[in-house]
């Protein structure tokens, strides 16, 4: 694999394209219009002047990380590429709509894999004519640092599709679990529905925010307060798991909680938006 093509470049999008230019690969990231594009473009110049400031990086890899990303808005950058890994809102018709297009746009041996969270991966696939080479390379926020890659093999998915995507994670620096699809695969089965229930103490005044996340630092031994790591994942794309995890098995305990999709409908998404559960805009 040379060309790897990384649809949205937002919290999750740029932090993969990143990953893989930084392994050498040539990386384009595409979003929908310029503006977007240029504030993804911004953001990823501004990560990596910290991370020279810091001395985590020296001025010769960032120039390189530059070097093999390219910013567009068109999606006929991916015609020859040998993998895209869509990174696009949490939302299976917008998802589907992608991959339509892009399996007219690329050269038959391309791989198409998708980022989604939750999402029957089955269900993206049947938008294309190539279920085989479908399937799912879910990374874990931030990209950039976390291990894990959920492998997730949808019902058409081959062998060698499988075997590719699990040894290019490999190649990239991380650990590929693999997993067979259901709603939140594996991680967030068990996590969302645990930032879930964060909210509900929280709206039923069980205890503060800061409360709460102190409780589960320091009696759960978590890293991350449960309604930080919800700031930190966005709560748009918390909601959109627990609605996947609701509508799919339609079971009473994966409805989301009111105060989750309350804040979602302010628009306080968290750190993406500058506040969610805490303020990060000081
Ligand atoms: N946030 C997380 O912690 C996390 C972790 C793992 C996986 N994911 C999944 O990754 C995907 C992206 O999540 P995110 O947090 O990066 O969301 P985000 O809102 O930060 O970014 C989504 C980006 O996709 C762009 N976009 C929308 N439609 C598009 C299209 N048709 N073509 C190209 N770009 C388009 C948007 O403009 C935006 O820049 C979702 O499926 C999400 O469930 C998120």
């Amino acid at each position: 694999m040379k060309k790897i093509v990384v649809i949205g470049g937002g919290t999750m999008g740029l932090d993969i394209a990143q990953v893989f230019a930084k392994k050498e690969f040539d990386v384009v990231v595409r979003d929908i219009n310029d503006d977007i594009i240029k504030a993804s473009e911004a953001r990823l110049n501004k990560g990596l002047d910290k991370l020279v400031a810091k001395g985590k990086m020296d001025e010769a890899k960032k120039a390189d990380i530059l070097a093999h990303m390219t910013f567009t808005t068109d999606l006929n950058l991916a015609a020859d590429a040998d993998l895209v890994v869509e990174a696009a809102i949490e939302n299976l018709d917008i998802k589907k709509s992608i991959f339509a297009e892009l399996d007219k746009i690329c050269k038959p041996e391309t791989i198409l894999a998708s980022n989604t969270s939750s999402i029957s991966i089955t269900a993206i696939a049947a938008a294309t004519q190539r279920p085989d080479k479908f399937i799912g390379m879910h990374f874990f926020n931030p990209a950039t640092v976390m291990k894990l890659v959920e492998v997730i093999r949808g019902a058409h998915t081959s062998d060698e599709t499988y075997q590719a995507i699990h040894d290019l994670s490999v190649e990239i620096g991380k650990e590929p679990v693999e997993v067979n699809e259901a709603p939140g695969f594996v991680v967030n089965k068990i996590l969302i529905p645990m930032i879930n229930e964060a909210c509900d103490l929280l709206y039923t005044g069980v205890a503060s925010a800061e409360g709460i996340d102190t409780a589960m630092k320091l009696g759960a031994n978590h890293p991350m307060g449960p309604l930080a790591l919800g700031d930190l994942v966005g709560l748009d794309v918390c909601l959109a798991i627990m609605d996947t995890l609701y509508n799919e098995t339609h079971d009473p305990k994966y409805r989301a909680s009111l105060l989750m999709r309350k804040m979602v409908r302010a628009g306080k998404l968290g750190r993406k938006t500058g506040v969610g559960f805490y303020d990060y805009r000081k």
